[in-house]
């Protein structure tokens, strides 16, 4: 596996990885379960493994369109003459086959008796007549009854965030619906004088609020249900209040912006005089002044305002938690390396993550190329961009040529 850091982090801050176990570690899956049918399972987590009720294939079938027989009455070395005795189509019941073969097609049952099957291509038939070629295998072109699942077997286990082809296997074996964990709802809210909903006039020195169009979608992708609770202003009394609000009926409140040091940035302020501050600020660029505490007793985590912030902040603290809340079984993204196409410097005790496109050069050698929006403001830097090249702690320096592990958005969410 590619590391992506892990070393020491500057001034005491906690490094991510340090920071994100810390946040995983207060929070608890959410309770209540609830029956889906299976055309609305898709994304949820299953609370209890799932035992198979029987067996798949639930009966002997031929994988072929071809001639079932009894291999003891194949010659050794030799080709076999055998007179068709009759056929079964799928869906039809099983024979019962005496010596000679047997017409049989994909997904048929095997006549009783048979225990080999010969594909059609191999066979040469006339005249209520088929012979088959030297050298059938035992057991060939038979799928047995049970040989991919057997009856009482676990098939997927608790915590499972279900996959199109779960939802394949639930149904082959006779499941229409599935127990699954409430999803967990996230109160969600912009903060900021500033922030203008898109749709409407902006003002002078107003910008419109992007975070909640981000946030919204990536907590869909997580599996959330959100509460979206719009923009809050940057006032210290306003904030605490809705804090408590949306702590009430929610199991996350998530925010965005106001997390910093400057004059205007209360939300630190409103989470303690309402709850607990537990950890702020993450050796991580961007997103380094991420808060994470309780509100009123429910997880909160702020985000800072930035937008690239926001993403890298949800991507490697929220998105774990909420896997841990949804109680799902949560996978890191592995990364896998990539030529830089740039050389770099940073500061050494942050990660640091850049927003690169993967380009290919005349001869097929892939390369990362940085994006030439920058800063932690630049949403067009995200849009425009493959994926986040990461940089460890320790790192001070990168050169042109060398490898760097890659995550690409779509393995983030
Ligand atoms: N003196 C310092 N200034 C700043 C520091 C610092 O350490 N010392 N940290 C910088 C970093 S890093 C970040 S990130 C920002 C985070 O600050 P806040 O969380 O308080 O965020 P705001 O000040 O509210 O906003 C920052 C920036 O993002 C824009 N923003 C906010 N919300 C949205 C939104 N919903 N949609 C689009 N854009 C949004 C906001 O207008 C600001 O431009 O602080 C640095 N400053
Ligand atoms: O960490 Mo700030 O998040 O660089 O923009």
């Amino acid at each position: 596996m590619v590391r992506l850091g892990g070393g020491r982090s500057d001034s005491g801050l906690l490094t991510l990885d340090e920071a994100a176990a810390d946040a995983v570690s207060r929070v608890h899956p959410v309770a209540g379960a609830l029956v889906l049918p299976l055309a609305e399972a898709d994304g949820h987590v299953l609370v209890q493994a799932v035992v198979a009720p029987r067996d798949l294939p639930p009966f002997a079938n031929s994988a072929v369109d071809g001639y079932a027989v009894r291999f003891a009455d194949l010659t050794t070395g030799a080709a076999t003459s055998l007179p068709i005795l009759g056929r079964t189509m799928a869906g039809e019941a099983a024979a019962v086959l005496e010596h000679g073969a047997w017409r049989i097609f994909t997904g048929a049952p095997v006549p009783e008796g048979a225990d080999t099957i010969v594909m059609q291509e191999d066979a040469v038939a006339s005249d209520g007549a088929v012979v088959l070629p030297a050298g059938i295998r035992r057991g060939a072109n038979l799928r047995s009854a049970g040989e991919d699942v057997a009856r009482g077997q676990a098939i997927l286990p608790a915590g499972r965030r279900l996959r199109p082809q779960d939802l394949g296997l639930l149904a082959a074996l006779g499941l229409a619906d599935v127990t699954v964990r409430r999803r967990p709802r996230v109160a969600l809210f912009s903060t900021g004088d500033e922030l203008t909903e898109p749709g409407q006039a902006l003002a002078p020195a107003a910008i419109y609020d992007a975070n909640r169009a981000m946030l919204r979608a990536l907590l869909a992708r997580a599996g959330a249900e959100t509460v979206d609770l719009g923009i809050l202003r940057d006032e210290a009394g306003g904030l605490e209040q809705r804090l408590r609000e949306a702590a009430a009926d929610c199991d996350l409140v998530l925010t965005s912006g106001g997390v910093s040091v400057g004059e205007a940035d209360h939300v630190r302020d409103a989470v303690i005089a309402c709850g607990t501050l537990d950890l702020w600020r993450v050796a991580i660029k961007p997103g380094k002044p991420i808060a994470i505490g309780r509100v009123a007793g429910t997880p909160f985590i702020g985000l800072p305002g930035n937008p690239v912030a926001v993403f890298v902040g949800f991507a490697f603290v929220a998105r774990p938690l909420l896997a841990r809340l949804a109680g799902e079984t949560y996978l890191p993204p592995s990364a896998r390396l990539v030529r830089l196409g740039f050389s770099h410097a940073k500061k050494p005790g942050r990660r640091e993550f850049l927003r690169v496109s993967l380009e290919k050069d005349g001869e097929g050698v892939t390369s990362a190329r940085r994006h030439s929006g920058e800063g932690a403001g630049s949403l067009a830097s995200l849009a425009q961009s493959d994926g986040l090249v990461v940089l460890a702690e320790e790192i001070a320096r990168v050169e042109a040529g060398e490898a760097a592990p890659f995550l690409p958005y779509a393995d983030l969410f």
